[in-house]
């Protein structure tokens, strides 16, 4: 056994080299690592600089203070907090004398026209201005998207057609996810009917998980936490891989960039689309068997996957019926279902319990709920009658919108385009709307939040209802623009409403929510809305027994049960 001194001697020789190796190692990781942000930054500020010369010259910039250096780029890089404050600041000055200014912004400056020219902009055929263009930027879609051609990625005939006819058939399983969804994350079963706090983000984020994806892989996948954990990993990974490229990347190199960076966007996807994948394989194989049995063609399924492989069929061409190609087209939808539904559903409770009439607007709700919801196995269209869930949704997507500007188009026609009072918008520019102010001027109460203004008066006579009948959450116009306006206006804006109220009609029957004592905080992103991941909301399971209609009952199976 060597003595300590025979060790000492016997280490010494290597202190020193192995020091100065790993001294060297930190050094030009170290080295490494600056120079990666450096290049990052100088980068992501040439970029800018390039995109704030795409903006037209003559139109007023927001948010700029005048005698500061670089004030446009300043003003873009203070965009990513300050927007809100910027549209707010520019609106007053500009618009009421109808006067079009450019927003800054990360993702491109975008000319924000006044109202009068809303209706012309939407009317302008896709290769003027381009709705196609501003979405492939912001997802990546021509290098992220499923294929097999961007034309057949934008085509959403399946939402328009085939979804929005069979809301009805689809109700009732769509509530049956509702109810075990939310029994299963709301809160702790274990604490009976105590009152207890939740995070009300991640709880709603989780429910909105399952019910969105049974959509579009159906039971019992949607509830496995081997789906929603690969489902939410896809999302998030192809978001921050586009918003990357779009961000840092110029648009000579963006193809080499997603070359690179869209390989764990499509690991990621693969891990999500392989636990439904053979069943996609499977109905494929069987419509090219049926085609000419009858018998087998009638006995296929009822949902969006069989829905989107008919579709991919009819079209004739080979390409469009790859099983692959199809569940990444419907993973695209999950996206698009669960992004906008978890972001909708929790501003409108946020908001509702940040009101001072929080529990007269929740009593009314559970009135409404209690009246319909029993009835729906009978009437899967009853929930056409929740006037004041409909009425609370509009209002919540009218006061605040899931994004302040809207109606965003990239100027394509090479000659750039003029609008009706004389704006000129070169090619390569960005043009659209404030969709927040716009929907917050329509007079004196138009800043106030009013959940019930839209639910119809008992009129007199059937003909003084129609006549004054108020418009519905599905109904779009340039006062209402949360879901878009015009050939692109959102096809699934029907299934949402539908969904939204069934969430929130199980929600108020099931639970009793404690208002808020301060109103909600909302963080804005880059003109986004999005509620605080922090706020806590008190809740407590109704007590079950069925002593009032409406009550939730808990069957002996563990289920629960809405009594009529
Ligand atoms: C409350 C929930 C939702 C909101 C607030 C919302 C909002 C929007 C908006 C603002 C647009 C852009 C319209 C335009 O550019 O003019 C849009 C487009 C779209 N939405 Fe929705 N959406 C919602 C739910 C859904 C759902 C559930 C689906 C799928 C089932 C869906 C599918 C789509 C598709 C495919 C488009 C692109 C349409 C096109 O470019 O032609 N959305 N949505």
């Amino acid at each position: 056994m060597l003595d300590s001194t025979q060790t000492y001697r016997t280490i010494v020789p290597f202190v020193g080299p192995l020091a100065w190796t790993t001294l060297r190692v930190v050094g030009y990781a170290l080295a490494g690592t600056v120079a990666a942000t450096g290049g990052l930054i100088i980068t992501f500020v040439a970029l800018q600089v390039q995109r704030i010369r795409t903006a037209p010259d003559q139109i007023p910039w927001a948010g700029v203070e005048r005698y500061k250096i670089f004030p446009k780029l300043r003003a873009t890089i203070a965009s990513l907090a300050r927007d809100r404050e910027h549209l707010e600041a520019a609106w007053e000055r500009y618009t009421s004398t109808n006067k079009p200014f450019t927003l800054p912004n990360l993702l491109w400056p975008l000319t924000i026209l006044p109202p009068s020219e809303a209706t012309w902009l939407i009317s302008q055929p896709e290769h003027v201005l381009s709705v196609n263009k501003t979405q492939d930027d912001v997802m990546g879609l021509a290098h992220l998207g499923p294929g097999p051609t961007l034309e057949s990625v934008h085509d959403f005939s399946v939402i328009t057609r085939d979804l929005t006819r069979q809301i009805p058939a689809c109700t009732m399983e769509m509530f049956e996810e509702v109810k075990h969804s939310f029994d299963a994350h709301f809160g702790d079963p274990e604490k009976g009917s105590d009152w207890q706090d939740i995070k009300l983000m991640k709880i709603v984020e989780s429910s909105v998980l399952d019910v969105a994806s049974r959509l579009v892989v159906g039971a019992p996948l949607c509830r496995s936490e081997q789906y929603r954990k690969a489902v939410s990993a896809y999302i998030t990974i192809n978001g921050f891989t586009a918003l990357f490229v779009q961000a840092f990347v110029p648009p000579t190199l963006s193809s080499l960039a997603f070359g690179a960076l869209k390989w764990p966007v499509f690991y990621s996807r693969w891990r999500a689309a392989r636990l439904f994948y053979p069943e996609v394989e499977c109905r494929v194989a069987a419509l090219r068997d049926a085609r000419y049995e009858k018998e087998a063609l009638q006995e296929r399924e009822n949902d969006l996957m069989q829905w989107i492989i008919e579709s991919a069929a009819a079209k004739g061409d080979p390409a469009e019926f790859d099983p692959k190609i199809l569940a990444h087209k419907l993973l695209l939808l999950n996206l698009f279902t669960i992004a906008t539904l978890y972001l909708t559903l929790s501003t409108t409770l946020l908001t509702l319990l940040s009101s001072s009439d929080a529990a007269d607007i929740l009593a009314t709700l559970r009135g409404e709920a209690t009246e319909i919801l029993p009835r729906l196995a009978q009437d899967p269209t009853a929930t056409r009658k929740m006037h004041a869930h409909d009425s609370l949704i509009r209002e919540t997507m009218r006061y605040e919108p899931m994004s302040d500007t809207g109606l965003m188009r990239e100027v394509l026609s090479p000659s750039g385009i003029t609008t009706p009072s004389g704006t000129f918008l070169p090619q390569g520019s960005h043009v659209g709307v404030s969709v927040r102010q716009m929907q917050r001027s329509g007079g004196k109460s138009a800043d106030d939040y009013q959940p019930f203004r839209f639910v119809p008066s008992t009129a007199s006579s059937e003909l003084e209802a129609e006549a004054t009948k108020p418009p519905t959450a599905v109904q779009v116009s340039e006062s209402h623009l949360s879901f878009g306006m015009g050939r692109h206006v959102c096809p699934g804006r029907f299934f949402a409403v539908n969904t939204l109220k069934l969430m929130l009609g199980y929600m108020v029957l099931t639970w009793k929510f404690e208002p808020l004592k301060e109103k909600a905080k909302f963080i804005q992103i880059a003109g986004a809305s999005i509620g605080s991941e922090k706020t806590v909301v008190r809740i407590r399971r109704r007590v079950a027994g069925g002593r009032e209609s409406g009550d939730v009952v808990e069957k002996t199976s563990g289920e629960s049960q809405v009594t009529g």
